[in-house]
């Protein structure tokens, strides 16, 4: 079997950025390393961790379909099945899930449309967008709770080797050609979430201040 020490501390790394960053609240979160490519192999959080502690079980290998490839007592995250779909359907190298408010609250206010648009914003030269009147949609998945069921309704949406699916007050699923591209794309999104709420709540503040309203 190819050794994975490589791909275990890029992981890893990455792991202790997106901790950083407080982005595994209530040890939500996952994320995903691709190993191999015929077969597919790729490492895995474990299932039920706390995402900030950093050990040696941390992650597991595991093959196209979810399932360890070595003897262990951890079980691969609930969501792996996603990541599978992911490192199946393309040329991914890393794949990311995340809960942050910020998405969630997107993901609930644009549910309804199953799409939120940004343009007219720097940050969208991630996606390698690089003309002004460029634009980047994110899709939003219903959050079904039968993991099978919700891995079907993400599939249509991996049509590249890079991409970003919002479920619904849930969190989201950011994949990249690389690690580094990845974790790139995840705080894209996070950004434009972010400038996105707040440019709506000062606005809202902003107008309701015009109408003569006291806060
Ligand atoms: C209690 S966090 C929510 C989980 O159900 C899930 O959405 C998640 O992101 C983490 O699950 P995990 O099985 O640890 O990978
Ligand atoms: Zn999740």
């Amino acid at each position: 079997m190819k050794s994975y020490q490589a791909e275990w501390e890029e992981l890893a790394d990455i792991k202790r950025e997106l901790a950083d960053r407080d982005w595994f609240m209530g040890t939500s979160g996952n994320l995903a390393i691709r190993v191999g490519s015929s077969p597919v192999s790729f490492l895995v959080t474990a299932s039920g961790k706390d995402k900030r502690k950093h050990t040696k079980e941390d992650f597991l290998l595991v093959n196209a379909q979810g399932e360890a490839l070595e003897e262990t007592q951890l079980r691969p995250s609930a969501e792996t099945l996603l990541h599978s779909h992911i490192f199946n359907g393309s040329s991914a190298g890393c794949s990311l899930h995340v809960h942050t408010v910020a998405n969630n609250v997107i993901s609930e206010l644009y549910g309804d449309e199953g799409v939120i648009t940004f343009r007219n914003q720097e940050l969208i030269k991630a996606w390698d967008k690089w003309d002004e009147h460029d634009s980047i949609s994110i899709p939003i998945i219903h959050n079904h709770a039968h993991i099978p069921t919700l891995a079907d309704s993400f599939l249509p949406y991996i049509k590249e080797d890079k991409g970003a699916v919002l479920i619904r007050n849930h969190g989201i699923t950011v994949w990249g050609r690389t690690g580094f591209e990845a974790k790139k794309l995840l705080e894209a999104c996070e950004f434009l979430f972010q400038y996105h709420l707040t440019l709506l709540s000062l606005t809202t503040t902003k107008s309701i201040s015009k109408g003569g309203v006291k806060l």
